[in-house]
């Protein structure tokens, strides 16, 4: 009796604590549930283990083929992708890239650091590729300060000049007379070689003598290095993939070239150096190398030392940096023009109005030509060279438009397809620079629909001088020259085909038929 007793006074009991004991082992379960999930942003169906990726398959242009999903899977502002292990958001809308790269700025201001960036970077990390942090503040100071300001700028003038003049001749030897069309020039190869003995000379200092395997190099790694496309960058825990991927090999190797091209650089610079002034410093500060290995010597900067492995990563962001991008743009600016016959009637007749009879075209003669430089604006706007800008991270989760980016995203900023967007632009895809006549809009970061050089803390630092080189090359190349398609071709058919790499290029060659306009003066 007494044990049947007790047997019902503990379930009594037992009923009676039941609710509690739910209570306390539901309870963090029950936190869970009541826990909204992540509200990630539209995007196209996923498959186990690739998530997006087979999206993307077969269709190399990545800034073309994530605009045409963002339409096709409601995603005008910001869309997700699995790519692999890695979650991905694509922005596409002025006013997502206003909260990415301006309300939200720290969060997205680290670079993801996958497979292939590893391998570009080995050496050291230079200013491109840091993390956001003490470290990558101190570089962007000597960057905007002491490397590309706009000063450092001005006094690399000379250089740029005697380069223009050089283009100029390379294109007279190989035109023809006012009465006959010569025969069609490779006009990429010598622009490339302009732009990089430009950049490569305010680096060094003189001409770089290896600047042919310069170019072989870059153009060969231009074509095949695909940063972040790797299986690696898509699957970074698994080894074996990560072993095994081809892109991450030719990512090293490309890197291991230009590496070795670098210290080449370095001591060409520093030969000259001792043979012009011994131990003179002053010398120094009249190229780029010079600066940076004074403020080595200096120390750096508070809690920064700008070592051997940092100074490299550093020649290595300008050396690549700056002549692709600023090659691509002039290449894509002469197409245009040839596609536009009127547009160039009416580049060429400002340029020949402001320079009236000078037998050279020199920086002076540059603020006048406010038409060119619009040319220049529209190129960017429908060819920005790097059209998804440089990868961000999202380094916390965060709140776009009422969408959550996960911790870890990688975040593509679709700069290429805002330019071409016609909530953003009247008759988006033509090629009208009068359009910026009317518009208050520049490239400076702040018009969150045009951005070429990016906007934010990580923008583009070089403007000015991407600016003073392809002004000046433009301006000296409508003014000596008349310019004519290869016979047979019309301007509506001249070859516009993109190329992904680095950078979204040509990608065939540029030929045209030189005739020279205003003779070039050469120096005796
Ligand atoms: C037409 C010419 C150029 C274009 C369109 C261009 C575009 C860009 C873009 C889109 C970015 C990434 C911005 C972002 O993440 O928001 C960038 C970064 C950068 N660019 Fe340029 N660029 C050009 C020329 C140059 C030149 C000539 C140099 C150097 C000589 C250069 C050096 C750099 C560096 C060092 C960064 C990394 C900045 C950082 O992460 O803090 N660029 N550029």
């Amino acid at each position: 009796m007494q044990s049947a007793d007790s047997y019902s006074t503990y379930s009594y009991l037992f009923l009676l604590l039941l609710p509690l004991l739910l209570l306390i082992f539901l309870r963090p379960h029950q936190k869970n549930r009541n826990k909204a999930p992540p509200r990630l942003p539209p995007g196209p169906w996923r498959l186990p283990v690739i998530g997006s990726l087979h999206h993307l398959i077969n269709k190399p242009l990545a800034h073309r083929a994530m605009a045409d999903l963002a339409c096709r899977c409601g995603a005008p502002d910001v869309m997700y992708l699995q790519l692999g292990e890695v979650p991905a958001v694509v922005i596409s809308s002025r006013e997502a890239a206003r909260e990415v790269l301006k309300a939200h700025d720290v969060t997205f201001a680290s670079r993801p650091m996958g497979l292939s960036m590893r391998a570009m970077a080995h050496e050291g990390l230079g200013i491109a590729f840091s993390p956001y942090g003490h470290r990558w503040r101190q570089l962007r100071k000597i960057c905007a300060v002491e490397l590309l300001g706009a000063a450092r700028v001005r006094s690399l003038r000379a250089a740029r000049e005697d380069e223009a003049a050089r283009l100029v001749s390379a294109f007279a030897a190989a035109a023809g007379s006012s009465e006959s069309c010569g025969e069609p020039v490779n006009v990429s190869t010598r622009v490339a070689a302009f732009v990089a003995d430009s950049v490569l000379r305010a680096i060094v200092g003189e001409r770089f003598r290896r600047r042919d395997e310069f170019l072989e190099v870059l153009d060969e790694g231009l074509r095949s290095v695909k940063p972040g496309t790797s299986l690696g960058d898509m699957f970074p825990s698994s080894r074996l993939l990560c072993a095994i991927s081809s892109t991450f090999r030719k990512d090293r190797e490309f890197h291991r070239k230009i590496t070795e091209l670098v210290n080449c650089a370095i001591e060409q610079h520093q030969e000259r150096k001792a043979a012009v002034a011994g131990d003179d410093d002053s010398i120094g500060d009249k190229d780029l190398l010079g600066v940076l290995l004074r403020i080595q010597k200096e120390g750096g900067g508070p809690d920064f030392h700008l070592d051997n492995g940092t100074l490299k990563a550093v020649v290595l962001d300008l050396f690549g940096g700056g002549s692709e991008t600023t090659g691509t743009t002039l290449l894509w600016t002469m197409s245009e023009l040839m596609r536009n016959p009127a547009v160039m009637q009416k580049a060429q007749a400002e340029v020949q109005h402001v320079l009236q009879g000078k037998e050279r075209v020199t920086e002076d003669d540059l603020t006048g030509l406010k038409f060119l430089k619009l040319v220049i604006m529209e190129t960017l706007r429908l060819h920005a060279p790097t059209p998804l800008l440089m990868p961000r991270e999202c380094t916390e989760q965060c709140n776009i438009l009422g969408f959550d980016i996960p911790q870890g995203a990688l975040v593509l900023v679709n700069a290429w397809s805002m330019g071409r967007d016609p909530k953003y632009w009247d008759q988006a895809e033509e090629f009208k620079p009068e359009r910026f006549e009317q518009v208050d809009v520049d490239y400076k970061g702040t018009y969150f629909e045009y951005i070429p050089f990016g906007a934010g803390r990580r923008m583009c630092p070089a403007i000015a001088f991407a600016e003073a080189n392809m002004v000046l090359a433009l301006a000296a190349l409508l003014y000596h020259f008349d310019w004519q398609l290869p016979s047979g071709v019309s301007p509506s058919e001249l070859d516009m085909e993109e190329d992904m790499g680095i950078t979204v290029r040509r990608k065939r060659d540029l030929y045209l038929c030189p005739t020279i306009r205003v003779p070039p003066h050469v120096s005796s």
